[in-house]
């Protein structure tokens, strides 16, 4: 047999998040400064005949039927594009919660492109991987290589990686789930309607102090029209907010997860302990972004 291949699916946080304005085919125009968190699912891939998939891990029974996966969605689009591309059986463990705005689904999507990048000796700039990675989901293209950069457009424009100073982060979900579409539509926009909302920082990335800054000066617009969908989002941002040394409280993505921002790692896992205290039920975990 195979020897198996593995890797780490990272939850995908936006620190900012600004809609420029709603396409005529539905689609919003995005301006997004994306990071990587440590906390993640897991993938492994074992070449053999066929393809298939098994789930298993905490958050498993939450990511719908296996036949929908994302991972499977991903794979058949790069099968369709690369004449006989080698597959095999994919275990997914599923520890992120799903239908969160951390990107669980496109990070497994992409982590699964990138196991059968490495299996067919396919690079990730392949015009094939990148093909399946849009048409998979608009959060696949910027996961495909998970470090920290600008994305625009619906998701596909995708910047240089950035090095950012050690931002240390508490990302807090209330468990439950949000779904995108119900919070773009919410957003209240008509197809084809433009807004002037673009933010063209320029980032002080010296040290998370000054990178702070300009993330506050920042926002994420999908943050009021989520907190209509799923009122518990507030009460998180409100816990978050208020622990000791915290510089920034913001939602990622269309909710409902939100993180906390710290200058150094002890503030963060206090705060981490601190909030799973009052919220035991709560997802509640202290990492560094990339
Ligand atoms: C909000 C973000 O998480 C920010 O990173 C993403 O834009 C969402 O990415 P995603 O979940 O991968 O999105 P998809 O699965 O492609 O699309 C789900 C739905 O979200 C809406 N959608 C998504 C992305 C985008 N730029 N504009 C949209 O209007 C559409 O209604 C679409 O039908
Ligand atoms: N591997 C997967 N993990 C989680 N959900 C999946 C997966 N494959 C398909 N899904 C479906 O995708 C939907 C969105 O789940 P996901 O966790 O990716 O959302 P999200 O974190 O809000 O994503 P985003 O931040 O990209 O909007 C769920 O309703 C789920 O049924």
């Amino acid at each position: 047999m195979s020897q198996p291949l593995a890797t780490r699916a990272p939850a995908k946080i936006n620190l900012t998040l600004h809609v420029l304005g709603r396409r005529t085919d539905g689609y919003h125009e995005l301006e997004s400064l994306v990071a990587f968190a440590e906390a993640g699912d897991e993938l492994q891939l074992v070449p053999g005949p066929g393809l298939s998939l098994e789930v298993s891990g905490p958050t498993a029974a939450l990511a719908g039927n296996d036949a929908d996966n994302l991972v499977l969605k991903a794979a058949r689009l790069l099968a369709e594009r690369v004449e006989g591309l080698k597959m095999g059986a994919f275990h997914l463990v599923k520890n992120l919660p799903v239908a969160a705005g951390i990107g669980g689904g496109s990070s497994d999507a992409a982590a699964a492109l990138r196991l059968l990048a490495e299996l067919n000796d396919l690079p990730l700039s392949h015009p094939a991987m990148r093909e399946a990675a849009c048409l998979t989901g608009a959060d696949v293209p910027v996961c495909l290589e998970p470090k920290a950069r600008m994305m625009r457009g619906i998701g596909e424009e995708l910047g240089p990686a950035l090095a950012l100073p050690p931002l240390l982060a508490v990302l807090v979900n209330p468990r439950v789930p949000v779904e995108t579409p119900a919070v773009f539509k919410a957003f209240g926009l008509q197809p084809g309607q433009p807004l002037d909302a673009a933010w063209h920082p320029v980032l002080e990335m010296t040290s998370a102090h000054s990178l702070l800054g300009n993330l506050k000066a920042a926002r994420n617009d999908l943050e009021p029209p989520a907190l209509n969908v799923q009122p518990v989002i507030g009460e998180a941002l409100e816990l978050v907010a208020r622990t000791e040394g915290c510089r920034l409280a913001r939602m990622s993505g269309s909710g409902a997860t939100v993180f906390g921002l710290y200058e150094d790692s002890q503030s963060a896992a206090d705060a981490a302990r601190s909030i799973l205290g009052r919220r035991p039920d709560w997802w509640v975990e202290a990492t560094r972004l990339r």
